[in-house]
């Protein structure tokens, strides 16, 4: 398939529950003398949103720290695409359909909103600088194609008021959302977004919580997220992990983690005390 081909059938992949997209399998992880995660299987479905939730120290970013393949766990499994994932780098696991914002911006401050986004279709571009060199036509074909994406992006972000000012002098809730972008532009199979709305006041987080949603709904991007906002969370989500002192408590539709007894022990009796 073509980038074009590809980029159609992404962007109208519309959302469709489906099998198994990743699962992990008994995964345990150690930082000396830390369990920071005992034992934990999840799955995530094709097209679900898929929240892991817990209080602080839980493990939830130990576990998005797994799946993107920053963490090596010492025990356990990860299957992604229907495959027992063999140790490899974050960037080769990039290039498999995993993107992620993370927790701190991590944005280039003083580049622009579109070449921030640019630097999200780095894992795709093919041509590289000698084949520039030699043969400038594709790659100029290319260069253009993968802008287009892009401006795309920047459109279904309604960004393109920023896309030439440079991401450091942006208010937080707009910079949260070139992130998003550049996740984007990697064309995922798999979203993680690691507390997409911390620091974020009411007006922003609906704004996120509705690109969010947009994203599953049109791209039928599936997306992994941890968030600390139990609103947001039971909004967004189709099913919850729920992790606590890095054992997993809970799992189910939103619903009914709410509805379980250690969860709320564990968690949401503390997080409305
Ligand atoms: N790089 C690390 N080195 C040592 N210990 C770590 C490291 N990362 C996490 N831990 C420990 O692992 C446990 C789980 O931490 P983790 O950050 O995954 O929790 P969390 O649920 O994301 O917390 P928070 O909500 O505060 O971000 C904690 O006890 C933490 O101190």
């Amino acid at each position: 398939m073509n980038m074009d081909a590809q980029l159609a059938a992404h962007l109208s992949g519309g959302r469709q529950a489906g099998g198994t997209l990743l699962e992990v399998k008994n995964i345990t992880l150690r930082f000396g003398g830390v369990e920071a995660l005992k034992n934990i299987s999840f799955d995530i479905r094709e097209g679900e949103i898929r929240a892991i939730i817990g209080p602080n120290g839980a493990g939830k970013s130990s576990m998005l720290n797994v799946i993107s393949g920053f963490y090596h766990p010492q025990e356990g499994e990860v299957w992604f695409r229907g495959e027992k994932r063999r140790p490899m780098r974050p960037h080769q696991i990039a290039r498999q359909g995993l993107a992620r914002t993370f927790q701190n911006i991590a944005l280039f401050k003083g580049m622009s909103t579109l070449d921030n986004i640019m630097t999200g279709r780095l894992t795709m571009m093919r041509r590289n600088m000698l084949w520039q060199a030699l043969w400038k036509g594709p790659a100029e074909a290319e260069e253009i194609a993968h802008r287009e994406a892009v401006e795309r992006i920047i459109d279904f972000l309604e960004i393109q008021h920023i896309r030439k000012k440079p991401v450091g002098a942006l208010p937080y809730g707009l910079q949260k959302r070139v992130e998003l972008g550049r996740a984007l532009a990697a064309e995922p199979k798999l979203l993680l977004l690691d507390e997409p709305m911390a620091g974020m006041n009411v007006e922003e987080k609906e704004d996120m919580s509705r690109f969010i949603l947009d994203v599953n709904d049109e791209f039928g991007t599936t997306i992994a997220l941890i968030e600390h906002d139990m609103g947001v969370v039971m909004d967004l989500s189709d099913r919850v992990v729920v992790l606590d002192y890095g054992r997993k408590i809970g799992d189910g539709a939103p619903a009914e983690v709410r509805a379980n007894p250690e969860v709320i022990d564990a968690y949401l009796g503390v997080a409305h005390e």
